[in-house]
């Protein structure tokens, strides 16, 4: 399809071990091969934003660091708008932006200005654009009024829309955001994260998203690939994934503690995990049960019933199961 921007397939990379002579001066080292991603397939679309979620290692950072040219594949490709990522390294700097998660990319005793003006220049933009382009995207942002600010006198949110402002300097089609909210307090990161998603919009921009925040994730209504050790346990959207995973949580309110202790005794005689709080049970039915099953079991003791609720399972809770059953 003609909208596609971004594009994984069978991405592979290896880390070999530190040659033997190295490891007497390296301050870590390794005796055995990584393979920090594994085949991994993954299109974004313009338009779109794609959250890559897993736990420390699992290959997050090494399939940024491809995508914009800081290390190469060992299998397969990274393509960005047709252009490898490897091997046309040049054409991909220009159209992608890279937001990476730390403030240590800034010059903290320069102003926003001259730090953009750093980068456009080692980027090789012509001055005349780059002037242009420092004014817009620091508008963008919302960091006119610290064009000439230094960055050490800058809050935390306004550094990382500062990051932000640099990604977008070549006008990219596809942005790079690792962990974009990591020091930013809630309101700021709500802020950043609604900047972003209007970008999308009106840009039609690609977006990958590392976030360890998985509320914000839910927020940004994206697709989602869980990988774990370099491989993908799950790619799409987070509506299939509710439809595939979920397992509400149903809460029985009765009358007395009495019955709600009976109904429990039931649910757990049906193999179910139930837990009793004065007139309310909670349980979780198995996977793709319908609260009507449930109740279907109860007996006589559906008369006693006086609300049934059910509560969607938490994101966390969601991506847990597919880490879990993954093992299993
Ligand atoms: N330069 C490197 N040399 C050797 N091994 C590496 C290197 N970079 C990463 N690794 C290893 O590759 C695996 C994946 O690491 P990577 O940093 O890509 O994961 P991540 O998902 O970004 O993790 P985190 O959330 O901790 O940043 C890990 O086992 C890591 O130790």
């Amino acid at each position: 399809m003609t909208d596609e921007v971004i594009r994984l397939q069978g991405l592979t990379k290896l880390y070999e071990p530190t040659p033997r002579w190295m490891r007497v001066f390296a301050r870590s080292h390794m005796t055995k091969p990584v393979k920090a991603l594994d085949g991994v397939d993954l299109t974004v679309r313009s338009g779109e934003i794609c959250a890559i979620v897993g736990p420390n290692g699992a290959g997050k950072t090494s399939m940024f660091r491809i995508l914009v040219g800081l290390t190469t594949a060992t299998g397969g490709t990274a393509t960005v708008h047709g252009f490898d990522a490897g091997r046309d390294s040049e054409q991909v700097r220009q159209i992608v932006g890279w937001m990476p998660s730390e403030d240590r990319s800034l010059l903290m005793r320069a102003t926003s200005k001259e730090n953009l003006q750093l980068h456009g220049r080692l980027q090789g933009m012509p001055r005349r654009e780059l002037t242009d382009r420092i004014g817009y995207v620091l508008e963008t942002v919302n960091l006119t009024a610290q064009t000439e600010s230094v960055v050490a006198g800058l809050s935390a949110g306004m550094r990382a829309r500062l990051r932000l402002a640099r990604a977008l300097l070549p006008g990219p089609r596809a942005l790079i955001l690792d962990e974009p909210t990591g020091a930013v307090d809630p309101i700021a990161a709500h802020g950043l994260l609604t900047l972003i998603m209007d970008l999308v919009k009106q840009e039609q921009l690609a977006v990958l998203i590392s976030s360890h925040r998985l509320e914000e994730i839910e927020a940004l209504q994206s697709q989602a690939l869980l990988m774990d050790r370099g491989r993908v346990k799950y790619s799409g959207d987070l509506d299939s994934l509710r439809r595939e995973w979920e397992r509400p949580e149903i809460e029985f309110v009765l009358a007395d503690p009495a019955t709600a202790h009976a109904l429990a005794e039931n649910l757990i005689a049906q193999g179910l995990h139930a837990v009793v709080e004065e007139t309310s049970v909670r349980c979780r039915p198995n996977p793709n049960e319908p609260v009507g099953a449930v109740l279907s079991r109860l007996g006589p003791l559906t008369s006693d019933i006086r609300h049934v609720r059910e509560t969607p399972m938490p994101l966390r809770d969601l991506i847990a199961q597919v880490y879990e059953r993954g093992e299993a």
